[in-house]
């Protein structure tokens, strides 16, 4: 087990979002996180990436308490996927990856010949490798969401947590990142990643989480998690639940 949370209370301040979550995250799972708009998902992912402490219970990063470890020790084993927000900064997308070593690197330090192969790897692993010598700026929502993925490669972690990394994707980048998650997993690196759409849980995770109300609604395998109940108590509308074959699934919501 990589991460674990026990009976974790979160939220800003005084200001409370969620309590009594308890989850673990294991080598190589891929848990996804629904719960509506404001349930807590970012803060969750924040107070389990060590940003924001605990309001009660704790985090284990490999059965050591957060608090106990240094940032860059956090920053090395868990690599944090944000969403492509407007980028500022006119890099090259190469660079932008190459900011994934910035864990491995000492203070000061230059990136060296084994930090370029590895934002290589990251760049051809999410077969970007053509976007390149791009500058950040000017590439598509989509093509930075895939970037920032391989940013967080590039340090090679054991974890992966990502915010909502579909969201604003078209649907063919929506499957190449989908694609992707399951891929790492495979590769034995663990991915925690919010969405709003109930049947990417059955494309790519093992496990699902539902947020309701700042408690876990549910938690384990997607087929027997989301279903047409949770979906109501979760979202406050009526979804079917399709079965494709494989055991996978399609929700979408019943209008009229
Ligand atoms: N910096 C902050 N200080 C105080 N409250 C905050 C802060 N950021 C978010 N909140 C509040 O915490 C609650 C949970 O927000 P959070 O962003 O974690 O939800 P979310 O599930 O990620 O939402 P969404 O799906 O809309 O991205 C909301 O009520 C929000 O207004």
């Amino acid at each position: 087990m990589i991460l674990e949370a026990r009976d974790l209370a979160f939220g800003y301040g005084a200001r409370a979002v969620g309590s009594g979550v308890s989850l673990t995250v294991g080598e190589g799972e891929a848990l996804c996180l629904l719960g509506p708009n404001g349930g807590g998902k970012t803060t969750l992912f924040k107070t389990l990436l060590g940003l924001l402490r605990p309001l009660a219970g704790r985090v284990l990063l490999d059965g050591r308490d957060l608090s106990e470890r240094p940032r860059r020790e956090i920053a090395k084993r868990i690599a944090y996927v944000p969403q492509a927000h407007a980028a500022f900064f006119p890099f090259s997308v190469r660079d932008v990856v190459l900011m994934g070593r910035a864990s491995r690197l000492s203070a000061f330090a230059s990136p060296g010949p084994a930090d370029r192969a590895a934002a290589e790897r990251a760049l051809a692993t999410l077969g970007i490798g053509h976007l390149a010598d791009r500058i950040y700026t000017e590439i598509s929502g989509g093509e930075r969401q895939l970037a920032l993925i391989a940013r967080a490669l590039a340090g090679e972690p054991r974890l992966l947590v990502m915010d909502e990394p579909t969201a604003s994707l078209d649907f063919g980048n929506q499957a190449r990142v989908l694609t992707q998650v399951r891929r790492l997993s495979e590769a034995g690196i663990a991915v925690v990643l919010s969405t709003h759409d109930p049947g990417h849980a059955f494309l790519c995770a093992d496990r699902v989480a539902l947020l309701h109300g700042g408690r876990l609604a549910g938690l384990g395998p997607p087929a027997e998690t989301v279903t047409p109940e949770t979906l109501r108590l979760l979202y406050g509308v009526e979804v079917a639940v399709l079965p494709l074959p494989g055991g996978r699934a399609v929700c979408t919501p019943v209008i009229g």
